[in-house]
């Protein structure tokens, strides 16, 4: 069965796998969005189902919700849960700092606040999604319709004097439609090609009127958690400074490879 999947979506799973050895009985935990997160909650329904773990999952889009119901995790809002003692969640681009591009599934703004409202924050990727330097994944940037293309212009106008390779930018289409966030908002994909300084950037376009937020995930991960498509993973941890490497066999998980979910 494990042959049908793709390197790369091997690699996805290894990672969400490991990644689901983090989450303790007891815990309210971030459920990122996306199709690694995907393979994460499906982690974790079976763990409610067949281990009796008892967690409370905090969705970070409806599509996660959804699926979340689905596997048979119990789904609170973040305001009901407060605080949470973890998050794990794609991302885009990782690099040697843990620095991320997210928002490629177009739920920055959601994962962002609920990373945040973490005391970890474990992030899983194949290990494409590693860079030296951020920015060859086009920077989404969620802006509120009501004047996005001033916005945009704005946008264009201010990357002038930070250190970008380009400053084009789309507005992120669904069909023939602008793409619609949760919260009814649209993102602007920035093509940047090279940030040189994220932080800067990120601080410089949350100022803009109209940006509601951006896709940069500066010094909110404390963990990656990265896949290869042989079932090797590695855990990159920014607190302790180590490299954990393991196997993972998929011929246990083989059920798990039936209906992947995004
Ligand atoms: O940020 C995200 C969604 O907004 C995703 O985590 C990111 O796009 C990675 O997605 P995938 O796991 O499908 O590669």
């Amino acid at each position: 069965m494990s042959g049908e999947l793709s390197p790369i979506d091997k690699a996805k799973f290894v990672a969400a796998k490991k990644a689901a050895e983090y989450v303790e009985d007891g815990m309210r935990v971030g459920l990122g969005t996306g199709s690694t997160a995907a393979w994460l909650v499906r982690c974790l329904g079976e763990m409610v189902r067949d281990e009796g773990l008892r967690i409370k999952g905090v969705p970070t889009s409806t599509r996660t919700a959804q699926l979340a119901r689905e596997v048979g995790i119990q789904v609170v809002s973040l305001d009901e849960a407060k605080w949470l003692d973890l998050t794990i969640d794609g991302a885009d681009e990782f690099d040697g700092d843990l620095n991320l591009i997210k928002g490629g599934g177009g739920a920055l703004l959601q994962e962002k606040i609920v990373a945040t409202a973490s005391d970890q924050m474990v992030v899983i990727a194949d290990v494409g999604k590693e860079v030296e330097t951020l920015g060859a994944f086009p920077l989404p940037v969620e802006v509120i319709p009501f004047g996005w293309q001033t916005t945009q212009a704005l946008i264009e106008e201010t990357l002038v004097s930070i250190d970008v390779l380009g400053r084009a930018s789309t507005l992120r289409m669904n069909g023939d439609s602008p793409f619609v966030t949760d919260e009814g908002n649209h993102i602007l994909d920035l093509h940047l090609n090279r940030i040189g300084d994220a932080r800067q950037l990120a601080m410089v376009l949350n100022q803009m009127p109209g940006v509601v937020e951006n896709g940069l995930f500066i010094d909110i991960c404390d963990a990656v958690v990265v896949g290869y498509g042989d079932g090797r993973v590695e855990v990159r941890d920014i607190n302790a400074g180590t490299i954990e490497e393991a196997m993972l066999d998929f011929a246990e998980t083989d059920n798990l490879f039936t209906d992947l979910v995004d």
